[in-house]
């Protein structure tokens, strides 16, 4: 797997490498999560996401291969290391607390049963409450808690002892779309910034771009993509990538805020759009709108204040009803426009042919990356 852009060192073993098969669900896989990083895990219903996430935890044995934790064998031809043993910790959809303890018991639970003084388990179970945003409800019982909030404190309780790899089984799935937010951010925070490796289930691009560092795609229990998460989700080549992505996305920095922010990539293009109010001026964030926001055209339309980037076309598909029309900028940002087959005989375009796409800054959602 590429290795993480300066976070990863060298010579660190990968803190879960999964090289092994299970023939009964045709799934064989070769997937690394190198230290420091997140790893987002998409594909398709029944790809394999959730046996891989198992193998790592220990829920099946693999029929064949390795499965290395930290750099430990956990599950090879001779060692078996069952669950509880392997130093990772396996966040769920439902938080599954313990409904007789409160929060800061929940969270101190795993330190203790592992030999840690209470005092000293309960320090860093209030230290990392507070750092997922939960510190007020160390006091309250599961049944006092909203699904958000649950599942900030089950978080915590998978970061507690301190495991080799955090594995996120779509642990946003079961919130609304308002609770989903705040906690996609603390996992940024706990996991990405904190350097803290995880594989992280998801079919969402949000979380993908809030969170991941690099993605790997899964197939019919195979790997058949990965790379550096903006990479591929802006020159995705398999079909569940370009699905995911389903829209426009550009790298860039974000300069300005609010009403005038842009995006400036390193060759010169700019993109205005609204920023997500997580995105700070001066870091790293991708722009996305949808090719059904575009307008093709062949002359730049007059006294327009829309975003107008130079492409040259490559292909056009129908895609139901409109013509799908991709092509690449100059600094070969791959782009898409979806217009009606009226348009595309009016402009009369064909691969090719250089055109400008438009698109209004209202259209321009922009997120951090
Ligand atoms: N308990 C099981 N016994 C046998 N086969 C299984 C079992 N669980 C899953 N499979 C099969 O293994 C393959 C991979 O399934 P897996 O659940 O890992 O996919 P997934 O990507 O997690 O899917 P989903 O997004 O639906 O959760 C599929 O062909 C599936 O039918």
């Amino acid at each position: 797997m590429t290795p993480s852009p300066g976070r990863a060192r060298a010579d660190a073993a990968p803190a879960l490498a999964v090289r092994a098969a299970v023939p009964e669900r045709d799934v064989d896989l070769d997937v690394e999560v190198p230290p420091g990083e997140v790893v987002a895990v998409l594909g398709a219903n029944g790809a394999g996401k959730s046996t891989l996430l198992a193998l790592a935890a220990g829920i099946i044995r693999p029929g064949s291969g390795t499965v290395h934790v930290g750099g430990r064998a956990v599950a090879d031809g001779a060692r078996w290391v069952p669950p509880h043993a392997r130093r990772v910790a396996l966040l769920a959809q439902e938080p599954l607390l313990f409904p007789h303890l409160d929060a800061l018991g929940n969270v101190a639970f795993g330190p203790r049963a592992a030999g840690t003084p209470r005092r000293e388990a309960s320090r860093r179970a209030l230290e990392l409450l507070e750092q997922v945003g939960a510190g007020h409800l160390a006091g309250r019982r599961p049944a006092e808690l909203s699904g958000g909030q649950a599942q900030r404190v089950a978080l915590a309780r998978a970061l507690a002892p301190g495991p080799d790899v955090v594995l996120l089984d779509e642990p946003l799935s079961a919130l609304d779309v308002g609770a989903a937010a705040e906690l996609r951010q603390v996992l940024r925070h706990v996991l990405r910034e904190a350097g803290r490796a995880a594989a992280l289930v998801t079919h969402d691009l949000l979380d993908v771009l809030a969170v991941a560092d690099s993605v790997v795609v899964l197939e019919a229990g195979r790997v058949v993509e990965r790379g550096p998460a903006l990479e591929v989700l802006s020159r995705p080549r398999s079909a569940f990538a370009a699905r995911l992505a389903g829209v426009n996305l550009v790298a860039g920095t974000l300069a300005g805020a609010g009403g005038e922010a842009v995006v400036r990539t390193g060759d010169g293009l700019e993109l205005h759009g609204l920023p997500d109010p997580a995105c700070e001026p001066g870091t790293a964030v991708a722009a996305t709108f949808s090719p059904r926001a575009v307008s093709v055209h062949r002359a730049p339309p007059g006294g327009s204040p829309r975003n107008t980037v130079p492409v040259t076309l490559d292909a056009l598909e129908l895609q139901g009803e409109l013509v799908r029309v991709r092509g690449a900028t100059p600094g070969g940002h791959r782009l898409a426009a979806d217009i009606t087959p009226g348009s595309v005989a009016a402009l009369d375009l064909a691969p090719g042919a250089r055109v400008l796409f438009t698109v209004k800054a209202a259209e321009v959602s922009i997120y951090p990356a």
